[in-house]
């Protein structure tokens, strides 16, 4: 770089960042410094703000002399490159399940859970086994508070009623204008509660949870045995009916099975449609395949593979699409070709073909990944957040999410009690860099082997 005059943060980061995607591949370039932004620079010392604490400790770990001998380079002398982690603020009225009264990033946690633009009404697949929940769904979505109020969907884990409620979210926002449409899980409504009754801030709670067009809690059961949320829960409920407006909930089980729900909420629940998703068929399954193929432009030539993968994982989508993503990523980091022996390569451990598998727990998946990394399980689940600890419990996290049945709240509970948000970062995370980095993949694998062969 030519300079006389000290150059801006901007400028050098724009050099930095130059040198960097030189000497990087692009996919690391982009996932550690693809959100990274120029702070400041003087006195010797030049800032770098990244979107969170993972990705601060990360390069940290392993890029800091990387990013120094660019700045160096680029400026023609020493500075010292201090990263800072970019404070995000929740953006009122946004569609997020983020409590807006909780500003405080927590390090390793995901700031706000912007709703997946993948869970859309197109994007999803109608099968005999959720076809009336997806018709009510759309029936809310096209005229909220007049086809069915409340909508209540129920059904097992990775079954799509996340994807239903957000796709209400998302048709809502998109074609009635000047609607306010709210998507919490039951875990964030009762934070938000808290928190408001700890900061003295209940009226504020109160005022914004009755007054959404359209309210969607997620995952319900969550409220099983807490009594007080229940009862706040039940008042939000009557002043938005009573208010003409839209509510809709899921549950992993139907409000008759959910204990200690209070009866007069239940009855409230049943005031409305009630209707669940059962596990999809083959021919659900493979369509399901056939459009994540589409969506992501996955390039499969021979379409057995998907028909033998639809096969093998039989009750959560969640699983069938962890599946196809193992197999699409081992053939695109050995080269090899995607055909049926490799996806029955990639699978045979993961999935055995025939006899049931018996559950996997949350406690083997942590018991597998602490003896994994040479540490302890309550080190795992400890409050730590160095790297050499949190890239495991992030691994384990996407194991419990892919593996078991667990909801997002509890798996944050059964890892120190973290905020689902963590889950979810953590989950997402791990996802992409199985399919980027041969090593992830490949630890991945292993511990999916060692877990459901230590049952
Ligand atoms: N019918 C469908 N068509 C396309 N994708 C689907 C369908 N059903 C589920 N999925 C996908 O499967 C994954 C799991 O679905 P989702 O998270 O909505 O499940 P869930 O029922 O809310 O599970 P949990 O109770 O564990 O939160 C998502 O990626 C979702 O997009």
């Amino acid at each position: 770089m030519e300079h006389t005059a000290e150059p801006t943060a901007e400028h050098l980061w724009g050099d930095v960042s130059g040198r960097l995607r030189e000497a990087l591949n692009e996919t690391t370039y982009t996932t550690w410094f693809g959100d990274a932004s120029a702070g400041t620079l003087g006195d010797g010392v030049f800032s770098l703000v990244v979107p969170n604490d993972f990705t601060r400790e990360w390069i940290e770990g392993h890029f800091l002399g990387f990013v120094k001998a660019a700045a160096r380079d680029a400026l023609g002398r020493d500075v010292r490159v201090l990263l800072t982690v970019r404070e995000v603020e929740a953006v009122p009225g946004e569609l997020v399940d983020h409590p807006a009264t909780r500003t405080v990033v927590e390090p390793g946690t995901a700031p706000a859970t912007a709703t997946n633009p993948k869970y859309t009404f197109d994007l999803f697949v109608i099968g005999s086994s959720n076809r009336f929940a997806h018709a009510a769904a759309l029936a809310v979505a096209e005229a909220p508070a007049q086809a069915y109020n409340p909508l209540f969907i129920y059904g097992g884990t990775g079954l799509g009623k996340t994807h239903l409620l957000q796709a209400i979210g998302q048709y809502v926002s998109e074609h009635s204008r000047g609607f306010t449409t709210r998507y919490v899980t039951s875990e964030t409504f009762m934070n938000d509660f808290i928190n408001s009754l700890r900061d003295k801030r209940i009226e504020g709670f109160k005022q914004r949870y009755r007054t959404y067009d359209v309210l969607l809690v997620d995952d319900i059961q969550f409220f099983e045995g807490k009594e007080r949320i229940q009862e706040e829960f039940f008042h939000t409920f009557n002043s938005l009916y009573e208010a003409g407006r839209q509510i809709v909930i899921s549950s992993d089980r139907p409000p008759k099975e959910i204990a200690t729900l209070e009866e007069r909420l239940r009855s409230r629940f049943e005031w409305g449609l009630i209707t669940d998703i059962q596990p999809p068929d083959l021919e659900t399954r493979i369509a399901i395949l056939r459009k994540k193929v589409t969506t992501d432009r996955i390039d499969i030539r021979d379409p057995e593979v998907l028909t033998f993968i639809a096969g093998r994982v039989s009750t959560n989508i969640r699983e069938l699409e962890g599946a196809l993503t193992r197999v699409v990523a081992f053939s695109s980091l050995t080269g090899l070709s995607l055909t049926v022996e490799l996806a029955e390569q990639v699978l045979r451990d993961l999935f055995p073909q025939g006899n049931p598998v018996p559950a996997v727990t949350i406690a083997s998946i942590q018991e597998a990944v602490s003896d994994r990394f040479g540490m302890t399980v309550a080190e795992l689940c400890s409050q730590k957040r160095s790297q050499s600890i949190a890239y495991p419990r992030q691994v384990a996290m996407y194991l419990s999410r892919e593996l078991t049945d667990a909801s997002l709240p509890k798996i944050g509970k059964e890892f120190g009690g973290r905020d689902h948000t963590t889950v979810i970062h953590a989950t997402s995370k791990i996802t992409r860099l199985i399919s980027e980095d041969r090593s992830v993949y490949n630890l991945v694998q292993d511990l999916t082997a060692r877990i459901k062969h230590s049952r």
